[in-house]
């Protein structure tokens, strides 16, 4: 069994962004391999994906057959990638791994496809960008393990028929909404990463600090969980800056004291809400009269790109109820006043939380 990465993933932007669901740089990426869990049974939390997997991959091993194709849903950091690896290593067989913007002409993905062994995973990152030519191929290939390829040029071309090894297509996307019809319609099983609770970002935080050797006690462990915004990215991430802390300004161990500090110090606050949160409750608010205002208009308003906003940022402010997104525009809520320590207006304003 191999697992092979080729080498042609698209660098991250810089992000110096300290909760930035995505990774940060290539030793961020290096460190994320060394803590990424390789067995069902050490991915925390997501119950329903797991049970529904162990049951899939375990039904495919018996009747030796090709897991169905899997696509698999969430925002930045929730263990998308990590997950794909597991079904891989679960399956006892290669996973193969590119991208969709990687993919740029229909020979690139022949070319992945007719290497594939028997049963083999092949992963598809940002599936969503995958481009129309590309996904043609794509169709056939799901359905019947046969792409239809072009030989040669102008009138001497011809198309040919190639059969294909079964083989399952992990996708990744942080967005479904952007995928074609026909192409989510091939998805066997489709699986929506939800955000991580507290008490699992703890057990993240509890396992990762174990394989860094980072001392840790139960609740300097905890603050960083319930400051990571449901992501185990973040809370890894935050996991080595407080160990930082820890060992310039303590004795190197990780206690709630420490944490406190090294996380007010990274500006990261009770809520897990950093800076650029905390400008795009502000904007809706002061600039915006509490919305409803819409993306483009936030986007120019806090300097950030709109596809940022969408993917990264305002999830985790909508599932916790700080912001609401309606046909108009977004909104903050009672909760957004609150916590930036601003009287709301009287009137109907939103209250998702309830009091
Ligand atoms: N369920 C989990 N249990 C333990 N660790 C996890 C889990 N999910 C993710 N992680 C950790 O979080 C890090 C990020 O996960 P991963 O790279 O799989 O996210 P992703 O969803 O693929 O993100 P992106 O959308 O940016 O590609 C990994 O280092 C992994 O160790
Ligand atoms: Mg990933």
């Amino acid at each position: 069994m191999s697992i092979q990465t080729d080498d042609f993933a698209v660098p991250p932007p810089p992000a110096p962004r300290v909760v930035s669901a995505a990774p940060v740089s290539n030793s961020e990426e290096a460190i994320e391999r060394a803590l990424r869990p390789k067995l069902l049974d050490e991915y925390v939390g997501q119950a329903k994906v797991r049970e529904q997997l162990e049951i899939f991959i375990g039904a495919a091993k018996k009747r030796d057959e090709a897991l169905d194709h899997v696509l698999l849903f969430g925002p930045p950091g929730l263990g998308k990638t990590t997950l794909s690896h597991i079904i891989a290593h679960e399956l006892g067989v290669n996973l193969r791994q590119t991208s969709g913007p990687v993919l740029e002409k229909p020979k690139d993905l022949a070319a992945l496809l007719t290497n594939l062994e028997k049963n083999d995973v092949l992963f598809i990152d940002e599936i969503h960008r995958l481009s129309a030519v590309v996904e043609e191929i794509l169709y056939p290939a799901l359905e019947d393990y046969k792409i239809d390829i072009m030989i040669g040029e102008g009138p001497a071309a011809r198309s040919i028929k190639l059969d294909l090894q079964p083989f399952t297509l992990v996708g990744a996307t942080t967005r479904a909404g952007m995928l074609t019809n026909p192409l989510r319609d091939r998805f066997g099983i489709v699986a929506r990463l939800e955000f991580y609770t507290n008490e699992e970002l703890a057990r993240i935080v509890k396992r990762s600090a174990g394989l860094l050797g980072v001392p840790m006690d139960e609740d300097g462990g905890f603050e960083i969980a319930r400051r990571s915004r449901g992501t185990p990215r973040i809370a890894n991430r935050l996991l080595r800056r407080v160990r930082d802390f820890a060992e310039v300004k303590g004795d190197g161990k990780i206690t709630l004291d420490i944490a406190n500090r090294a996380l007010a110090m990274l500006d990261v606050d009770p809520q897990g809400f950093d800076l650029m949160d905390r400008k795009l409750l502000e904007a809706v608010i002061h600039r915006f009269d509490g919305g409803p205002v819409g993306l483009d208009n936030i986007a120019a308003s806090i300097g950030e790109e709109r596809e940022t906003i969408e993917d990264v940022i305002e999830p985790y402010l909508i599932q916790q109820g700080y912001l609401q997104r309606t046909p108009r525009g977004r909104i903050a809520t009672l909760a957004a006043y609150r916590h930036l320590g601003v009287t709301a207006p009287a009137g109907p304003a939103v209250d998702l939380l309830g009091d």
